[in-house]
Protein backbone atom coordinates (compact mmCIF):
# COMPACT_ATOMS: atom_id res chain seq x y z
CA UNK A 1 0.00 0.00 0.00
CA UNK A 2 1.29 3.26 -0.91
CA UNK A 3 1.50 5.77 2.02
CA UNK A 4 0.54 9.28 1.24
CA UNK A 5 2.92 11.86 3.10
CA UNK A 6 0.96 14.25 5.28
CA UNK A 7 2.56 17.93 4.69
CA UNK A 8 -0.57 19.50 6.33
CA UNK A 9 -0.43 20.26 10.18
CA UNK A 10 -2.93 21.52 12.39
CA UNK A 11 -3.30 21.51 16.18
CA UNK A 12 -0.32 19.01 15.88
CA UNK A 13 -2.80 16.31 13.74
CA UNK A 14 -1.65 15.49 10.37
CA UNK A 15 -4.27 15.89 8.05
CA UNK A 16 -3.84 13.45 4.85
CA UNK A 17 -6.59 12.50 2.38
CA UNK A 18 -7.98 9.74 0.46
CA UNK A 19 -10.28 10.32 -2.21
CA UNK A 20 -12.52 8.41 -4.44
CA UNK A 21 -10.94 8.23 -8.12
CA UNK A 22 -13.88 9.80 -9.68
CA UNK A 23 -14.13 13.14 -7.67
CA UNK A 24 -13.26 15.74 -9.98
CA UNK A 25 -11.13 19.01 -9.02
CA UNK A 26 -9.81 17.40 -5.61
CA UNK A 27 -6.31 18.36 -6.07
CA UNK A 28 -7.59 22.26 -7.00
CA UNK A 29 -8.97 22.13 -4.40
CA UNK A 30 -7.40 20.26 -1.45
CA UNK A 31 -3.71 19.76 -2.23
CA UNK A 32 -2.64 23.12 -0.26
CA UNK A 33 -3.89 20.67 2.68
CA UNK A 34 -1.71 17.41 1.77
CA UNK A 35 -1.10 14.81 -0.64
CA UNK A 36 -3.65 12.94 -2.18
CA UNK A 37 -4.40 9.16 -2.41
CA UNK A 38 -7.20 8.61 -5.54
CA UNK A 39 -8.35 4.92 -4.66
CA UNK A 40 -11.99 2.97 -6.28
CA UNK A 41 -14.61 3.82 -4.47
CA UNK A 42 -16.52 0.65 -5.10
CA UNK A 43 -13.46 -2.08 -3.45
CA UNK A 44 -11.96 0.71 -0.75
CA UNK A 45 -11.15 -0.98 2.50
CA UNK A 46 -10.54 -0.08 6.06
CA UNK A 47 -6.35 -1.24 4.80
CA UNK A 48 -6.39 1.57 2.46
CA UNK A 49 -7.06 3.88 4.95
CA UNK A 50 -4.93 2.83 7.60
CA UNK A 51 -3.08 6.46 7.64
CA UNK A 52 -6.33 9.04 6.23
CA UNK A 53 -7.38 11.91 8.40
CA UNK A 54 -9.97 12.66 5.84
CA UNK A 55 -11.93 10.41 3.65
CA UNK A 56 -14.07 11.61 0.49
CA UNK A 57 -16.26 9.19 -1.39
CA UNK A 58 -18.94 9.13 -3.85
CA UNK A 59 -22.26 7.25 -4.07
CA UNK A 60 -20.55 3.28 -4.61
CA UNK A 61 -18.29 3.20 -1.28
CA UNK A 62 -20.08 1.84 1.77
CA UNK A 63 -18.95 3.91 4.73
CA UNK A 64 -19.86 2.09 8.26
CA UNK A 65 -17.55 0.14 10.99
CA UNK A 66 -16.54 -1.69 8.78
CA UNK A 67 -14.87 0.61 6.43
CA UNK A 68 -13.83 3.15 9.52
CA UNK A 69 -13.35 1.18 12.69
CA UNK A 70 -9.53 0.98 14.08
CA UNK A 71 -8.35 3.96 11.20
CA UNK A 72 -7.67 7.50 11.85
CA UNK A 73 -10.37 8.98 9.67
CA UNK A 74 -11.83 11.77 11.43
CA UNK A 75 -14.01 13.24 8.49
CA UNK A 76 -15.88 11.85 5.72
CA UNK A 77 -17.12 13.90 2.85
CA UNK A 78 -19.37 12.54 0.24
CA UNK A 79 -20.07 14.81 -2.92
CA UNK A 80 -23.01 13.95 -3.53
CA UNK A 81 -26.67 14.69 -2.17
CA UNK A 82 -28.11 10.70 -1.44
CA UNK A 83 -26.26 9.84 1.54
CA UNK A 84 -27.94 6.21 2.07
CA UNK A 85 -24.59 4.81 1.48
CA UNK A 86 -23.15 6.51 4.83
CA UNK A 87 -23.96 4.98 8.24
CA UNK A 88 -24.85 8.46 9.69
CA UNK A 89 -25.18 6.86 13.26
CA UNK A 90 -22.04 5.40 13.16
CA UNK A 91 -19.99 8.42 12.27
CA UNK A 92 -21.94 10.32 15.10
CA UNK A 93 -21.10 7.47 17.73
CA UNK A 94 -17.41 7.87 16.37
CA UNK A 95 -17.48 11.65 16.52
CA UNK A 96 -16.29 11.83 12.98
CA UNK A 97 -17.23 14.66 11.48
CA UNK A 98 -19.23 14.44 8.34
CA UNK A 99 -20.23 16.56 5.13
CA UNK A 100 -22.70 15.91 2.12
CA UNK A 101 -23.24 18.16 -0.96
CA UNK A 102 -26.69 18.64 -0.21
CA UNK A 103 -28.58 20.17 -3.89
CA UNK A 104 -25.25 19.88 -6.02
CA UNK A 105 -26.28 18.33 -8.77
CA UNK A 106 -30.04 18.92 -8.23
CA UNK A 107 -30.23 21.12 -11.66
CA UNK A 108 -29.01 18.10 -13.33
CA UNK A 109 -31.53 15.84 -12.25
CA UNK A 110 -34.20 18.13 -13.18
CA UNK A 111 -32.28 18.66 -16.59
CA UNK A 112 -32.49 14.77 -17.01
CA UNK A 113 -36.12 14.50 -15.99
CA UNK A 114 -36.64 17.46 -18.78
CA UNK A 115 -34.91 15.76 -21.65
CA UNK A 116 -36.87 12.84 -20.37
CA UNK A 117 -40.29 14.17 -20.67
CA UNK A 118 -39.44 15.65 -24.16
CA UNK A 119 -38.65 12.09 -25.34
CA UNK A 120 -41.82 10.86 -23.90
CA UNK A 121 -44.32 13.70 -25.85
CA UNK A 122 -42.84 13.17 -28.54
CA UNK A 123 -43.16 9.55 -28.74
CA UNK A 124 -47.34 10.47 -27.51
CA UNK A 125 -47.28 12.93 -29.93
CA UNK A 126 -48.45 15.37 -27.02
CA UNK A 127 -46.92 18.71 -25.65
CA UNK A 128 -45.74 19.23 -22.06
CA UNK A 129 -49.00 21.22 -21.31
CA UNK A 130 -50.83 18.18 -21.76
CA UNK A 131 -48.77 16.25 -19.17
CA UNK A 132 -49.77 16.01 -15.65
CA UNK A 133 -46.85 15.01 -13.63
CA UNK A 134 -46.78 13.89 -10.04
CA UNK A 135 -44.03 14.82 -8.04
CA UNK A 136 -43.19 12.54 -4.92
CA UNK A 137 -40.65 14.26 -2.44
CA UNK A 138 -40.52 18.23 -3.27
CA UNK A 139 -36.83 18.74 -1.66
CA UNK A 140 -33.93 20.34 -3.72
CA UNK A 141 -34.68 18.51 -7.07
CA UNK A 142 -38.16 17.84 -6.47
CA UNK A 143 -39.06 21.75 -5.40
CA UNK A 144 -36.77 22.57 -8.23
CA UNK A 145 -38.65 20.41 -11.08
CA UNK A 146 -42.10 21.71 -9.46
CA UNK A 147 -41.23 25.21 -10.33
CA UNK A 148 -39.65 24.58 -13.62
CA UNK A 149 -42.94 22.62 -15.09
CA UNK A 150 -45.43 24.35 -13.97
CA UNK A 151 -44.00 27.56 -14.91
CA UNK A 152 -43.61 25.62 -18.47
CA UNK A 153 -47.83 25.44 -18.22
CA UNK A 154 -47.59 22.00 -16.31
CA UNK A 155 -50.29 20.41 -14.16
CA UNK A 156 -48.06 19.07 -11.10
CA UNK A 157 -48.87 17.83 -8.50
CA UNK A 158 -46.89 16.88 -5.20
CA UNK A 159 -46.36 14.85 -2.68
CA UNK A 160 -43.71 14.88 0.35
CA UNK A 161 -44.77 14.11 4.44
CA UNK A 162 -42.17 16.47 5.85
CA UNK A 163 -42.64 19.19 4.06
CA UNK A 164 -44.74 22.59 4.23
CA UNK A 165 -47.06 23.37 2.02
CA UNK A 166 -46.57 27.25 2.40
CA UNK A 167 -43.01 26.23 1.61
CA UNK A 168 -43.07 24.36 -1.30
CA UNK A 169 -46.44 24.90 -2.70
CA UNK A 170 -49.93 22.32 -2.43
CA UNK A 171 -49.46 18.62 -1.38
CA UNK A 172 -51.41 15.61 -1.60
CA UNK A 173 -51.27 12.35 -0.79
CA UNK A 174 -49.50 9.71 -3.04
CA UNK A 175 -52.71 7.98 -4.19
CA UNK A 176 -53.92 11.22 -5.67
CA UNK A 177 -50.35 11.66 -7.17
CA UNK A 178 -50.48 8.33 -8.86
CA UNK A 179 -53.27 9.61 -10.82
CA UNK A 180 -50.79 11.85 -12.99
CA UNK A 181 -49.92 10.37 -16.48
CA UNK A 182 -45.94 10.89 -15.15
CA UNK A 183 -45.32 10.12 -11.72
CA UNK A 184 -41.26 11.67 -10.72
CA UNK A 185 -39.72 10.11 -7.82
CA UNK A 186 -36.86 12.19 -5.64
CA UNK A 187 -37.00 10.92 -2.61
CA UNK A 188 -34.12 9.58 -0.65
CA UNK A 189 -33.49 6.10 0.25
CA UNK A 190 -34.87 5.30 3.65
CA UNK A 191 -34.90 1.76 5.42
CA UNK A 192 -37.00 2.16 8.41
CA UNK A 193 -38.39 4.82 10.29
CA UNK A 194 -42.17 6.70 9.84
CA UNK A 195 -41.94 6.78 6.25
CA UNK A 196 -39.34 5.12 4.67
CA UNK A 197 -39.01 4.73 0.90
CA UNK A 198 -37.50 1.61 -0.32
CA UNK A 199 -40.07 -0.14 -2.41
CA UNK A 200 -42.59 2.72 -2.11
CA UNK A 201 -43.13 1.96 -5.71
CA UNK A 202 -44.45 -1.68 -5.65
CA UNK A 203 -47.18 -3.49 -7.49
CA UNK A 204 -50.19 -2.29 -5.50
CA UNK A 205 -48.97 1.52 -6.62
CA UNK A 206 -48.15 0.50 -9.74
CA UNK A 207 -51.73 -0.46 -10.46
CA UNK A 208 -53.24 2.43 -9.00
CA UNK A 209 -51.61 4.79 -11.74
CA UNK A 210 -52.99 5.22 -15.23
CA UNK A 211 -52.48 2.42 -17.93
CA UNK A 212 -50.53 4.05 -19.92
CA UNK A 213 -48.69 6.56 -17.17
CA UNK A 214 -44.95 6.57 -17.10
CA UNK A 215 -42.88 6.40 -13.66
CA UNK A 216 -39.55 7.73 -13.69
CA UNK A 217 -37.04 6.95 -11.13
CA UNK A 218 -34.22 9.24 -10.72
CA UNK A 219 -33.96 8.81 -7.17
CA UNK A 220 -32.55 5.70 -5.87
CA UNK A 221 -33.30 2.14 -7.73
CA UNK A 222 -34.48 0.57 -4.10
CA UNK A 223 -37.01 2.92 -4.13
CA UNK A 224 -39.10 0.86 -6.43
CA UNK A 225 -39.05 -2.68 -6.55
CA UNK A 226 -37.93 -3.73 -9.56
CA UNK A 227 -38.87 -6.96 -9.89
CA UNK A 228 -42.97 -5.82 -9.23
CA UNK A 229 -42.34 -2.66 -11.86
CA UNK A 230 -40.71 -5.42 -14.68
CA UNK A 231 -44.02 -7.95 -13.82
CA UNK A 232 -46.02 -4.73 -14.72
CA UNK A 233 -44.78 -3.37 -17.48
CA UNK A 234 -44.70 -7.00 -18.94
CA UNK A 235 -48.77 -7.19 -18.05
CA UNK A 236 -48.92 -4.06 -18.95
CA UNK A 237 -48.13 -2.31 -22.72
CA UNK A 238 -48.97 1.15 -22.69
CA UNK A 239 -47.07 1.23 -19.24
CA UNK A 240 -43.96 3.10 -19.49
CA UNK A 241 -40.64 3.45 -17.22
CA UNK A 242 -37.82 5.51 -17.19
CA UNK A 243 -34.95 4.97 -15.01
CA UNK A 244 -31.62 5.82 -13.87
CA UNK A 245 -31.28 4.01 -10.87
CA UNK A 246 -31.35 0.27 -10.94
CA UNK A 247 -32.01 -1.84 -7.47
CA UNK A 248 -28.79 -3.85 -7.37
CA UNK A 249 -26.43 -1.50 -9.65
CA UNK A 250 -24.12 -2.20 -10.66
CA UNK A 251 -25.88 -5.43 -11.26
CA UNK A 252 -28.76 -4.63 -13.98
CA UNK A 253 -31.43 -6.47 -14.84
CA UNK A 254 -31.30 -6.57 -18.48
CA UNK A 255 -34.73 -8.02 -18.89
CA UNK A 256 -36.04 -4.39 -17.08
CA UNK A 257 -33.79 -1.98 -18.94
CA UNK A 258 -34.89 -3.59 -22.37
CA UNK A 259 -38.76 -2.45 -21.45
CA UNK A 260 -38.00 0.75 -20.51
CA UNK A 261 -38.83 3.63 -22.50
CA UNK A 262 -35.18 5.32 -21.75
CA UNK A 263 -32.33 3.41 -19.58
CA UNK A 264 -29.69 5.02 -18.04
CA UNK A 265 -26.36 4.29 -15.80
CA UNK A 266 -27.51 6.31 -12.90
CA UNK A 267 -25.52 9.34 -14.39
CA UNK A 268 -28.80 11.91 -13.99
CA UNK A 269 -26.92 13.84 -11.57
CA UNK A 270 -23.51 13.95 -13.95
CA UNK A 271 -23.34 17.56 -15.29
CA UNK A 272 -19.88 19.12 -15.02
CA UNK A 273 -21.47 21.84 -12.82
CA UNK A 274 -23.08 19.25 -10.57
CA UNK A 275 -19.80 17.09 -9.71
CA UNK A 276 -17.65 20.51 -9.61
CA UNK A 277 -20.22 22.28 -7.13
CA UNK A 278 -20.24 18.62 -5.25
CA UNK A 279 -16.26 18.79 -4.70
CA UNK A 280 -16.51 22.80 -3.66
CA UNK A 281 -19.13 21.92 -1.35
CA UNK A 282 -16.75 19.00 0.35
CA UNK A 283 -14.41 21.46 0.19
CA UNK A 284 -15.86 24.37 2.09
CA UNK A 285 -17.09 21.48 4.60
CA UNK A 286 -13.32 20.49 5.74
CA UNK A 287 -12.35 24.23 5.55
CA UNK A 288 -14.81 24.71 8.12
CA UNK A 289 -14.81 21.67 10.32
CA UNK A 290 -10.71 21.70 10.76
CA UNK A 291 -10.56 25.78 10.62
CA UNK A 292 -8.77 26.24 7.49
CA UNK A 293 -8.72 28.95 5.11
CA UNK A 294 -10.81 28.90 2.09
CA UNK A 295 -8.55 29.93 -0.56
CA UNK A 296 -10.54 28.29 -3.20
CA UNK A 297 -13.64 28.87 -5.19
CA UNK A 298 -15.66 26.90 -8.24
CA UNK A 299 -15.50 30.12 -10.39
CA UNK A 300 -12.20 29.61 -10.42
CA UNK A 301 -12.29 26.04 -12.54
CA UNK A 302 -15.51 25.74 -14.62
CA UNK A 303 -14.54 26.45 -18.39
CA UNK A 304 -17.06 28.30 -20.72
CA UNK A 305 -20.12 25.82 -22.13
CA UNK A 306 -19.15 23.71 -25.05
CA UNK A 307 -22.43 24.83 -26.88
CA UNK A 308 -22.44 28.77 -26.05
CA UNK A 309 -26.19 29.43 -27.89
CA UNK A 310 -28.48 28.37 -29.26
CA UNK A 311 -30.85 30.99 -31.83
CA UNK A 312 -34.51 30.98 -32.94
CA UNK A 313 -36.44 32.68 -35.49
CA UNK A 314 -39.98 33.78 -34.70
CA UNK A 315 -41.43 31.38 -37.04
CA UNK A 316 -40.68 28.34 -34.92
CA UNK A 317 -43.70 27.02 -32.92
CA UNK A 318 -43.58 27.26 -29.19
CA UNK A 319 -43.32 23.61 -28.00
CA UNK A 320 -41.02 22.80 -30.93
CA UNK A 321 -38.64 25.39 -29.86
CA UNK A 322 -39.09 24.49 -26.20
CA UNK A 323 -37.93 20.64 -26.61
CA UNK A 324 -34.96 21.60 -29.32
CA UNK A 325 -33.62 23.75 -26.47
CA UNK A 326 -34.09 21.12 -24.13
CA UNK A 327 -32.10 18.54 -26.16
CA UNK A 328 -29.29 20.72 -27.76
CA UNK A 329 -29.06 20.71 -23.74
CA UNK A 330 -28.84 17.25 -23.08
CA UNK A 331 -29.98 14.36 -25.29
CA UNK A 332 -31.30 11.48 -22.70
CA UNK A 333 -31.48 9.36 -25.94
CA UNK A 334 -27.69 9.40 -26.67
CA UNK A 335 -27.19 7.81 -23.05
CA UNK A 336 -29.39 5.53 -23.30
CA UNK A 337 -28.39 4.19 -26.48
CA UNK A 338 -24.75 4.10 -25.71
CA UNK A 339 -26.07 2.08 -22.60
CA UNK A 340 -28.56 -0.35 -24.54
CA UNK A 341 -24.86 -0.63 -26.67
CA UNK A 342 -22.83 -1.41 -24.24
CA UNK A 343 -24.89 -3.88 -22.23
CA UNK A 344 -25.31 -6.08 -25.73
CA UNK A 345 -21.56 -6.35 -26.15
CA UNK A 346 -21.07 -6.64 -22.24
CA UNK A 347 -19.15 -9.77 -20.56
CA UNK A 348 -19.47 -8.31 -17.07
CA UNK A 349 -22.69 -6.21 -16.67
CA UNK A 350 -21.24 -4.57 -13.43
CA UNK A 351 -18.12 -3.56 -14.64
CA UNK A 352 -19.50 -2.48 -18.08
CA UNK A 353 -22.42 0.22 -15.58
CA UNK A 354 -19.34 1.38 -13.78
CA UNK A 355 -17.21 1.97 -16.87
CA UNK A 356 -20.03 3.56 -18.35
CA UNK A 357 -20.55 6.27 -15.13
CA UNK A 358 -16.51 6.43 -15.18
CA UNK A 359 -16.02 7.47 -18.94
CA UNK A 360 -19.37 9.81 -19.35
CA UNK A 361 -18.77 13.02 -20.92
CA UNK A 362 -19.92 15.53 -18.10
CA UNK A 363 -22.70 17.46 -20.10
CA UNK A 364 -23.71 20.90 -18.56
CA UNK A 365 -26.59 22.17 -16.79
CA UNK A 366 -29.22 23.91 -18.49
CA UNK A 367 -29.11 27.75 -17.02
CA UNK A 368 -25.68 27.81 -18.58
CA UNK A 369 -26.90 27.82 -21.98
CA UNK A 370 -27.97 30.83 -23.66
CA UNK A 371 -30.66 31.06 -26.21
CA UNK A 372 -31.34 33.66 -29.03
CA UNK A 373 -34.97 34.94 -29.17
CA UNK A 374 -36.29 38.01 -30.90
CA UNK A 375 -37.17 40.81 -28.98
CA UNK A 376 -40.62 40.03 -30.01
CA UNK A 377 -41.42 36.89 -29.39
CA UNK A 378 -42.36 37.47 -25.53
CA UNK A 379 -43.93 34.44 -25.14
CA UNK A 380 -41.04 32.06 -26.54
CA UNK A 381 -38.94 34.18 -24.13
CA UNK A 382 -41.22 33.02 -21.25
CA UNK A 383 -41.25 29.40 -21.77
CA UNK A 384 -37.58 29.39 -22.22
CA UNK A 385 -36.32 31.05 -18.92
CA UNK A 386 -39.00 29.13 -17.25
CA UNK A 387 -37.22 25.75 -18.57
CA UNK A 388 -33.89 27.52 -16.83
CA UNK A 389 -32.14 28.83 -20.08
CA UNK A 390 -30.62 32.10 -19.83
CA UNK A 391 -32.24 34.02 -22.41
CA UNK A 392 -31.23 36.82 -24.45
CA UNK A 393 -33.15 38.86 -26.90
CA UNK A 394 -31.65 39.97 -30.59
N1 LIG B 1 -29.82 9.79 -10.21
C1 LIG B 1 -28.91 10.63 -9.77
O1 LIG B 1 -27.88 10.83 -10.39
C2 LIG B 1 -29.15 11.39 -8.51
C3 LIG B 1 -30.01 10.91 -7.56
N2 LIG B 1 -30.25 11.62 -6.42
C4 LIG B 1 -31.20 11.07 -5.45
O2 LIG B 1 -32.31 11.95 -5.38
C5 LIG B 1 -32.71 12.05 -4.02
C6 LIG B 1 -33.43 13.37 -3.82
O3 LIG B 1 -32.54 14.45 -3.98
P1 LIG B 1 -32.85 15.87 -3.32
O4 LIG B 1 -34.16 16.39 -3.80
O5 LIG B 1 -31.68 16.72 -3.53
O6 LIG B 1 -32.96 15.48 -1.81
P2 LIG B 1 -33.66 16.29 -0.63
O7 LIG B 1 -33.22 15.67 0.62
O8 LIG B 1 -33.46 17.75 -0.84
O9 LIG B 1 -35.21 15.99 -0.86
C7 LIG B 1 -35.80 14.74 -0.66
C8 LIG B 1 -37.25 14.99 -0.30
O10 LIG B 1 -37.92 13.74 -0.20
C9 LIG B 1 -38.86 13.85 0.88
N3 LIG B 1 -39.28 12.54 1.34
C10 LIG B 1 -38.69 11.73 2.24
N4 LIG B 1 -39.43 10.62 2.42
C11 LIG B 1 -40.52 10.75 1.60
C12 LIG B 1 -41.65 9.93 1.34
N5 LIG B 1 -41.84 8.75 1.96
N6 LIG B 1 -42.57 10.38 0.43
C13 LIG B 1 -42.40 11.56 -0.20
N7 LIG B 1 -41.36 12.39 0.03
C14 LIG B 1 -40.43 11.97 0.92
C15 LIG B 1 -38.11 14.65 1.92
O11 LIG B 1 -39.00 15.24 2.86
C16 LIG B 1 -37.41 15.69 1.05
O12 LIG B 1 -38.20 16.85 0.89
C17 LIG B 1 -31.39 11.93 -3.24
O13 LIG B 1 -31.60 11.47 -1.93
C18 LIG B 1 -30.60 10.95 -4.06
O14 LIG B 1 -30.80 9.66 -3.56
C19 LIG B 1 -29.66 12.82 -6.21
C20 LIG B 1 -28.78 13.34 -7.12
C21 LIG B 1 -28.42 12.64 -8.32
O1 LIG C 1 -25.59 12.91 -5.71
C1 LIG C 1 -26.16 11.81 -5.66
O2 LIG C 1 -26.87 11.44 -4.72
C2 LIG C 1 -25.98 10.88 -6.79
O3 LIG C 1 -26.79 10.02 -7.02
C3 LIG C 1 -24.76 11.04 -7.58
O4 LIG C 1 -24.97 11.74 -8.75
C4 LIG C 1 -24.20 9.68 -7.84
O5 LIG C 1 -22.94 9.76 -8.38
P1 LIG C 1 -21.77 8.82 -7.84
O6 LIG C 1 -21.46 9.29 -6.48
O7 LIG C 1 -22.29 7.42 -7.79
O8 LIG C 1 -20.67 9.04 -8.79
Amino acid sequence: MTKCRPVFQLDNTLVRIAADENIPLVDSFFSEFGEIRRLNGRSLTADQLADTDILLVRSVTAVDETLLKGTPVKFVGTATIGTDHIDLDYLQRANIGFASAPGCNAQAVVDYVLSSLSVLIDVRGVSFADLSVGIVGVGNVGLCLRRRLEEMGVDVVATDPFKDPAVVGPLTSLEEVLKADVVSLHTPLVNDGECPTRHLMGAEQLLQMKQNACLINSSRGAVVNNAELLAHLRSHNDFEAILDVWEKEPHLDLALMHRCMLATPHIAGYSLDGKMRGTEMIYQAVCEYFGLPMRRKLGQFLPEPGIRRVNFSDQVPLNQALRTAIRAAYEVRVDDGKMRSAMSRAEDVKQTFDQLRRDYPLRRDIPTMKVGVPAKCVDLQQLLASAGFAVRTK
